[in-house]
């Protein structure tokens, strides 16, 4: 069993336990439901976007504990001050220390710009809760769902008004899974069985093969400015990272200073 089967195996549980706590109905009065989306494709396609996607992230099943000093405030706003062009925020309590009161806080301190809910989506449900918590993208996992799941969870997305962050991992996911309701590709350079890779060569690789009209980030393993000037050169316009900024103990400055570099 890999890493990534354990964390779905975990959610579908945890899925369960929620959906007999609080109702869809219930999930569309509450919180952030009716805000209006902030648009993660729009933020990348402006000219000036730094395009960092900043992540706050406690811990990782690849890493183990990573930064546990400081607050989701101080961070996530630290980190729009420092010019990310969205926020990405863990909501997977068990294997990354992430809880739905962390993306209510981001969203609190930060109203304008566009937030991810990172987490493991495999049921409509948690689609709805990502609205009530004030996020405005979703992550749909190629590697865990099936084309026809990509499909129906992509179209719950779009009819709440959200936008869709597919991400992939090589060619075959993404060949069979881009849709019409997909409006970001992410190429994720970790490898989820077996955390080997730290570089970037999948996003290198796939670049040409994704299509022009898709907007395209890389995700995770990436820290230095060169690898973000190589990966824009093919056509990236998003880079996905938590890591890098989280590991230092003040996140936000280490962002601030990798922006200064790659402009
Ligand atoms: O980060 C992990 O160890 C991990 C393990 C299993 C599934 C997903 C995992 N990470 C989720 C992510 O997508 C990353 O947090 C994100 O891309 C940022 O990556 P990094 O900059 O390398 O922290």
């Amino acid at each position: 069993m890999t890493i990534l089967d354990k964390i779905i195996e975990n959610k579908a549980r945890e899925v369960a336990e929620r959906k007999a706590l609080v109702s869809i109905e219930e999930l569309t009065k509450k919180g952030y439901f009716a805000k209006t989306t902030n648009s993660l494709k729009t933020s990348l396609l402006n000219p000036a976007s730094t395009g960092i996607i900043a992540e706050f992230k406690r811990k990782s099943p690849s890493k183990g504990i990573i930064n546990a000093d400081v607050t989701v405030e101080e961070v996530t706003t630290g980190y729009v001050q420092a010019g990310a062009a969205c926020l990405s925020v863990l909501t997977d309590m068990d294997f990354f220390g992430g809880s739905d009161e962390d993306i209510l806080a981001a969203r609190k301190a930060n109203p304008t710009i566009p937030i991810l809910r990172k987490d493991f989506i495999i049921d409509e449900y948690q689609i709805f809760e990502a609205k009530a918590l004030g996020a405005d993208v979703i992550l749909l996992i190629a590697a865990n769902l099936t084309p026809t799941r990509i499909y129906e969870l992509g179209k719950v997305v779009k009819d709440l008004g959200m936008e869709t962050l597919l991400e992939v991992h090589d060619q075959e996911e993404l060949d069979r899974s881009l849709c019409e309701y997909i409006d970001v590709v992410g190429v994720n350079n970790r490898n989820l069985k077996n955390f080997a890779e730290q570089n970037v060569n999948a996003s290198l690789e796939l670049a040409e093969k994704i299509p022009s009209h898709c907007i395209k980030i890389s995700e995770s393993c990436i820290s230095q400015p060169e690898t973000i000037k190589q990966l824009r050169e093919v056509g990236y316009r998003g880079f996905l990272i938590g890591e890098t900024f989280m590991k230092t103990p003040a996140p936000a400055e280490t962002l601030k200073s990798l922006i200064a570099q790659i402009q």
